[in-house]
């Protein structure tokens, strides 16, 4: 391709465009170069890709691309590609201060491993270049200080008024589990979970974070949809686990959302097949084909088959997360792939909001 210089020997902005429009991946709709914000040129003539979500693999397969263009002798100009992860809107509801964008994780019934979703998905999101924040909503049985090692820490207070986050792992967490013993969150009623959710979401400090993942509590009821009620969901991912039982209940999951208004962005199978820890076998032990079926007849998007671990239920319960403790095994490559489509689904399917943080405080 031929990049015409102007007279300060910058390339035209157009050219460069449909140069990069010929880079394809899952993550980039058609002609996506020519999207707002996208490519841009700064008054220097400095060109910028900047990727307004979760970017990581993605930029390497485009600095990949590149240099074989280069290789095959492509007088490609010079050009900065950043990710800039941008808020999107959750309905009419303002932000949380310090959180750009929500991400729910639930699912219809307990068990099916929505905890083990939530946090390896916080996980690979971070792996792909973003801040990222997690929240254990599951007040009936917060399992986050466990899975993330944390047990017995407490979130501080720099201001006396708000909750600095636990770190670990590099994720900013708060969990009602690092505030009341275990004995105490079983027991409570429903108004007095929804208010212990409120002071979790609003007086946390969450240091500008991309995305915060909400662990929801499991079930379909009262509960869930005031809690999805409550606070601006950018999208609701649901999961589910093959057996043909789960996938009815998941399709209850989505029908919540849609009651509240809050996208569902698709379904994560969970234990979708068996990876022999001794010979790496896949071997489908609930049946297949169910999830791609279900995701087919609702027109969801099927996100992930996460496959059943043994190090995935390990490294959980040590509080080492897969994503974390083994990056480049089988499995932890599976949510690093849906990290990717989450981030990319989550902004083709929504709409950019100013860059501001506003004040929002949840209803009790
Ligand atoms: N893909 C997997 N491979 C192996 N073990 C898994 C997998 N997913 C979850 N587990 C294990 O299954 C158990 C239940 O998972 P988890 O606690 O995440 O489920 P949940 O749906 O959040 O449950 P709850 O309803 O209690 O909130 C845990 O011991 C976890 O380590």
């Amino acid at each position: 391709m031929f990049f015409g210089r102007n007279k300060n020997s910058q390339p035209d902005l157009d050219t460069v465009k449909t140069f990069l429009n010929q880079f394809t991946h899952a993550s980039l709709g058609e002609d996506w170069a020519d999207k707002q914000g996208m490519v841009t040129q700064s008054k220097n003539g400095e060109l910028k890709v900047s990727f307004p979500f979760a970017a990581s693999s993605l930029i390497e397969a485009l600095e990949g691309w590149i240099e074989t263009q280069k290789s095959a002798g492509e007088d490609v100009p010079t050009l900065v590609i950043e990710q800039k992860v941008a808020p999107l809107k959750a309905g009419e509801k303002p932000l949380i201060k310090g959180v750009k964008n929500v991400i729910v994780v639930s699912s219809a019934k307990g068990g099916v491993g929505k905890s083990t979703t939530s946090v390896n998905l916080a996980l690979a999101l971070r792996a792909q270049g973003a801040k990222v924040g997690i929240l254990d909503a599951d007040i009936y049985g917060p399992s986050l200080p466990i899975m993330l090692g944390t047990k017995g820490k407490q979130p501080t207070t720099l201001d006396g008024k708000t909750m600095e986050p636990v770190e670990a792992h590099g994720l900013f967490s708060n969990s009602i589990g690092y505030l009341v013993p275990d004995e105490n969150a079983m027991v409570w009623r429903g108004p007095m979970a929804s208010k212990a959710f409120a002071q979790l979401v609003n007086e946390t400090h969450w240091p500008d974070v991309d995305y915060l993942v909400v662990d929801m509590p499991p079930g379909t009821g009262d509960i869930q949809l005031s809690l999805a009620q409550q606070f601006p969901v950018t999208a609701a991912v649901v999961v589910t686990t093959p057996q043909d039982l789960a996938l009815a209940d998941a399709i209850k999951g989505v029908a919540m959302f849609e009651k509240v208004a809050v996208p569902v962005l698709g379904v994560v199978e969970n234990m979708s097949y068996h990876i022999c820890s001794q010979c790496g076998h896949h071997e489908p032990i609930f049946g297949q084909g169910g999830a791609v079926k279900m995701a087919s007849d609702y027109g969801l998007s099927l996100l992930a088959q996460v496959p059943l671990h043994i190090s995935i239920r390990e490294d959980i319960d040590a509080g080492a997360p897969t994503v974390a403790s083994k990056p480049e095994s089988e499995h932890a490559g599976v949510y690093l792939a849906l990290a990717e489509k989450v981030a990319s689904q989550l902004f083709w399917h929504g709409e950019r909001v100013a860059d501001q943080i506003s004040i929002t405080t949840v209803s009790e």
